[in-house]
């Protein structure tokens, strides 16, 4: 498979390797690991003595900022002598130079700032269920606590759970709905109305909600709207002292520092690599992707691209722009977006999405609040209606295995590549349920669907692994259970709006992600049951016109739909290509056979996917597909192409 230098080099560069021929397949990839660092109430009191006096002697250096907003040019460049260090867990020993100017900065921070030695306390390996063949990434293991020799304490992210106990679904349930006092909620989660919520771990950041003095004039579901500015530093509340890195960015003049984001603040701080590499692994390995991605940008993409790919891979150079100055500039939203939808993701134990926008186009529309468009509420599980979600439990496939099979027969078993081969019920289960209906895909022994022989027209469908298989988490029939482990990036891809880029290389056959959304009946026959989402509110708008956020299912249930227009996940971004390379499957899949079985829509790759290539559908079947000018003018350039998509616009 085809192995891009830059993202080889970003594996490298994260002490990591692809799990290819890994017998165990273990990822730390999505443990949650974060750097921390912490400061004495006494050193803070200091350094924001030393803060005060040196801002008014740096202001001159930042008046280009200030005059643009309250994101602190000078962080990157002074941190460490305007107190904005009070965060690296190397400044304990401040320089007290009061030079601010950029260029001067870096030898004398650096100085400052160096320590020779580091304990490091090995944590226990957070293990993270993976399936072999997935490519991802293995940290080294992250310690859970480092103490320098001045007495700083810096926790890792492997004191972060890597999951919690989520729910597999949302039902929006009214108040005086019996569904109510009759679902484990441990398994779904009621709610009146779905609303993205901050994630659970992100408690620097629902601190910051409630207190913080510097406030954004967007406002995403889920993401805060509200962050500590610098001089709010004393005044934050923060029993642990100690804070998690959102984000790191290059320096374009100093390559052994980087400049450091925290969670719930505004400003930015300057840090030695190899300790953010140490303590951060998580957020120094999203910030390699995006820079093999940008570098992969500017050897491929439009001049404008690679300019612009250029300057926000090096953030910020001699000619501070503008965007990087202004903390409610598009790229900042988006690194917000990036950081805040990777905590929800992980929440469910899912991996990590990176938004990338260069051609000064600003955010996904999905989050625009102009009129014609629905502001999305992200969510990394299905949500559904209460009518909806009971009808689904109604059905023959919510019946236990041994239910469903009563008077089946036993030579419907079939060989399985499940790691437990004699006991899995899979084929079993499908013939019992799909015999003659469809294809019964199965994974081989890597996890890997065969599309050798694909046909767009055949229905097909994967049976995943319960526990009555008795195989384990990490058996190759439990794809979707396991869940999106490969990094992918939201790109703006010009004229198609954003779509989704693949983060690591990918082979062909394998899992990617789910497809997620709001489930909803259309009736075939006789008129709608149940409204879909997009028409029953009363802001009907353009983009209720737009099916392109619908999938259908042709084997489970052919009146439902998902639809990830007002609520969906990453793969609500995968736009069409009339040659793709990846596919929908619809799948069976739960983990308990006392869980409910709501029928499910994976992702699959069709064929090998290099690292950086944008991830497309084909939205139709391009035999029955009436190409007429007036629809959407497709832009994804195969050499099939249709040119126009018959999609409203
Ligand atoms: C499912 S969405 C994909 C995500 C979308 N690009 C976004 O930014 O939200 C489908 C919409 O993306 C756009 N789109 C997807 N593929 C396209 C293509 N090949 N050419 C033009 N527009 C496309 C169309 O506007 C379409 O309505």
């Amino acid at each position: 498979m085809p192995v891009d230098n830059e993202q080889k080099e970003a594996v490298e560069e994260t002490g990591s390797h692809t799990t290819g021929s890994s017998s165990n397949g273990i990822s730390t990839q999505k443990s949650n690991r974060r750097a921390n660092t912490a400061m004495d109430e006494d050193e803070e009191q200091e350094n924001m003595s030393r803060k005060r006096s040196r801002n008014e002697s740096s202001s001159s250096s930042s008046t280009s900022a200030s005059s643009a907003s309250s994101f602190s040019v000078l962080s990157t460049s002074s941190a460490s002598s305007s107190g904005l260090s009070t965060y690296s867990a190397t400044s304990s020993v401040p320089s007290t130079s009061s030079s601010t100017t950029r260029s001067s900065t870096s030898s004398k921070t650096r100085k400052s700032n160096s320590h020779s030695k580091v304990d490091v306390i090995p944590s226990r390996n957070l293990r993270s269920a993976i399936t072999p063949i997935v490519t991802t990434f293995e940290f080294p293991d992250a310690p859970k606590e480092v103490v320098f020799p001045d007495g700083y304490k810096l926790y890792s992210h492997a004191l972060r759970k890597s999951g919690y106990p989520e729910p597999l679904i949302i039902v929006e349930c009214l108040e005086d709905d019996s569904l109510r006092q009759t679902v484990d909620t441990s398994r779904v989660q009621i709610v009146n109305e779905y609303e993205c919520q901050l994630p659970v771990a992100c408690n620097d950041a629902r601190e910051a909600q409630k207190k913080g003095l510097w406030q954004s004039t967007a406002k995403f579901p889920g993401i805060p709207d509200r962050k500590n500015s610098d001089n709010q530093y004393k005044r934050v509340h923060n029993k642990k002292r100690c804070w998690f890195v959102q984000g790191v960015f290059e320096r374009y003049d100093d390559s052994s520092r980087l400049s450091v984001q925290y969670e719930g603040f505004s400003t930015i701080i300057d840090q030695d690599v190899q300790e953010i590499k140490t303590s951060a692994p998580e957020a120094y390995y999203m910030y390699k992707i995006r820079d093999a991605f940008l570098r992969r940008i500017e050897r491929k993409g439009s001049e404008e691209e690679k300019k612009n790919a250029k300057k926000m891979r090096l953030l910020m150079d001699e000619d501070v722009e503008f965007e990087f100055l202004d903390h409610n500039s598009p790229f900042w939203l988006l690194q917000d977006l990036t950081y805040f939808h990777t905590a929800l993701q992980r929440q469910h134990k899912l991996g990590p999405l990176i938004y990338v926008a260069l051609d000064g186009v600003t955010l996904p529309k999905a989050f625009s609040n102009e009129s014609n468009y629905n502001t999305l509420q992200y969510s990394p599980i299905n949500v559904f209606k209460s009518i909806t979600y009971k009808r689904c439990i109604e059905k023959d496939e919510n019946k236990p295995f041994l239910k469903l099979i009563e008077n089946k027969l036993e030579e419907l078993f079939e060989p399985s590549n499940c790691e437990n081969k004699e006991k899995c019920v899979c084929n079993r289960r499908f013939n019992a349920l799909y015999f003659n209906q469809s294809n019964n895909l199965i994974p081989d022994e890597d996890g890997l669907l065969n599309f050798r022989h694909f046909d767009s027209c055949e229905k097909r469908i994967v049976v995943e692994c319960s526990d009555e298989c008795g195989c384990s988490s990490e058996c190759p029939r439990r794809n979707l259970q396991r869940g999106q482990q490969i990094p992918l990036i939201i790109y703006h891809e010009g004229r198609a709006g954003f779509g989704v880029r693949a983060g690591a290389p990918i082979k062909g056959g394998q899992f990617i992600c789910e497809y997620v959304g709001e489930g909803y009946y259309k009736d075939l026959d006789c008129g709608e049951e149940e409204k879909a989402p997009v028409d029953s509110g009363e802001d009907i708008a353009a983009s209720d016109k737009d099916t392109s956020y619908e999938s259908d299912f042709q084997t489970m249930d052919q009146r439902l739909i998902i639809c990830a227009s007002k609520i969906g996940n990453v793969a609500r971004f995968l736009n069409h290509r009339c040659d793709p390379n990846v596919v929908f499957i619809e799948t069976y899949s739960r983990e308990l056979e006392a869980d409910v079985l709501i029928p499910r829509i994976s992702v699959y790759a069709l064929k090998d996917i290099s690292f950086g290539e944008p991830l497309c559908l084909c939205y139709y079947d391009l035999t029955d597909a009436k190409s007429e000018v007036g629809g959407i003018k497709c832009e994804c350039g195969s050499l099939n192409c249709i040119e126009w998509l018959p999609m409203e616009r």
